[in-house]
């Protein structure tokens, strides 16, 4: 470091020249250290996405086909007696043992392929109520008249609720003896109702909150085609419910789509479970001896 006098006593000017000088050297030890804080960042992130990776990696080595879970039995009887389905499809099985063994997952599978019985059967089985986050009022409509027609319990709460309505589910939540076993929620209702939040609270602490599936778990990333800001809320259930399980549930997410959704809902290293795309009963033809013309008279 440079030493300069008083800059009252003698030469300002040379001082001035002095403490220029000084601020110059102290302005590139900054740089430095900013290039090589911003090194260390990305060698950081680096090092947890891969230590994420191998935990992804650990769990989906285990056998999640199993059929000798405490909740095996349960599980097989009512999916014959409640939802009348006697076989399950590919990841249906693994995906429903993994959330009943409290692990936190994202299931890749395509429109149809049979998601929501991935959580609404463990919804059966399990103590308290399994709270479904889906983007759109019309779904979850269309949800809860079919587990109507299965006798299933199931409520929504939106902002066309009536008063009452809003009262017997929030009743419902923190009532031990409540048959309600499903609660589905828009991702608005959630980020915005500070009295529905404290309520999700307290059946937390009554043991209550049995899981957390996610709808269309895309909608979280900026980087999907569907972003909704109030899915980003969902960020903080993590840390305010961690023995509660997540299942995130999406028929589209490139690579770059789910590693963000880990991020944003701080589930990095959650299993990643992802079914077949390929649909046999599709064929694809491409007739290459027709002429435009044949084409006009084809459609
Ligand atoms: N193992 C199964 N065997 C027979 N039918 C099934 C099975 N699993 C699910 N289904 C039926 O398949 C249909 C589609 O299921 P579901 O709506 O859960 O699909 P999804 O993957 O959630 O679709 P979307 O992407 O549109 O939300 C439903 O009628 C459901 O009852």
């Amino acid at each position: 470091m440079e030493e300069y006098e008083d800059v009252s006593e003698k030469d300002p000017e040379k001082t001035l020249q002095q403490v220029e000088r000084e601020l110059k050297r102290v302005i590139q030890q900054i740089q430095i250290l900013q290039g090589r804080k911003q090194m260390l960042t990305s060698k950081r992130d680096k090092i947890k996405d891969s230590i994420q990776q191998h935990k992804s990696a650990k769990l989906s080595q285990k056998d999640w086909d199993r059929k000798d879970f405490p909740w095996s039995e349960e599980l097989k009887e009512k999916l014959q007696s409640v939802f009348k389905i006697s076989k399950l499809r590919a990841h249906q099985l693994p995906t429903m043992n993994a959330t009943m063994s409290k692990v936190d997952a994202i299931l890749i599978m395509p429109t149809g392929g049979g998601k929501s019985l991935c959580y609404q059967l463990p919804a059966l089985i399990t103590k308290g109520v399994t709270l479904v986050v889906s983007p759109l009022v019309s779904l979850i409509e269309d949800q809860l008249m079919g587990l109507k027609q299965l006798n299933v319990e199931a409520r929504m709460l939106n902002a066309s609720c009536t008063k009452e309505e809003v009262n017997a589910v929030h009743f419902a939540m923190t009532d031990a003896k409540s048959p309600m076993k499903l609660l589905y929620v828009t991702p608005e209702k959630l980020a915005k109702s500070k009295r529905f939040m404290s309520k999700l609270q307290k059946m937390y602490e009554m043991g209550r909150f049995a899981r957390l599936a996610i709808d269309e778990v895309h909608c979280c990333s900026q980087w999907g085609h569907d972003f909704r800001p109030d899915y980003k809320f969902l960020g903080i259930m993590r840390k305010m419910f961690p023995e509660t399980p997540i299942l995130g549930l999406t028929a589209t997410a490139t690579a770059r789509v789910v590693n963000d959704v880990q991020k944003i809902l701080d589930i990095q290293g959650c299993l990643l479970l992802k079914a077949s795309f390929n649909r046999p009963n599709l064929i694809y033809q491409v007739p290459s001896e027709l002429k435009n013309i044949d084409y006009i008279f084809l459609y």
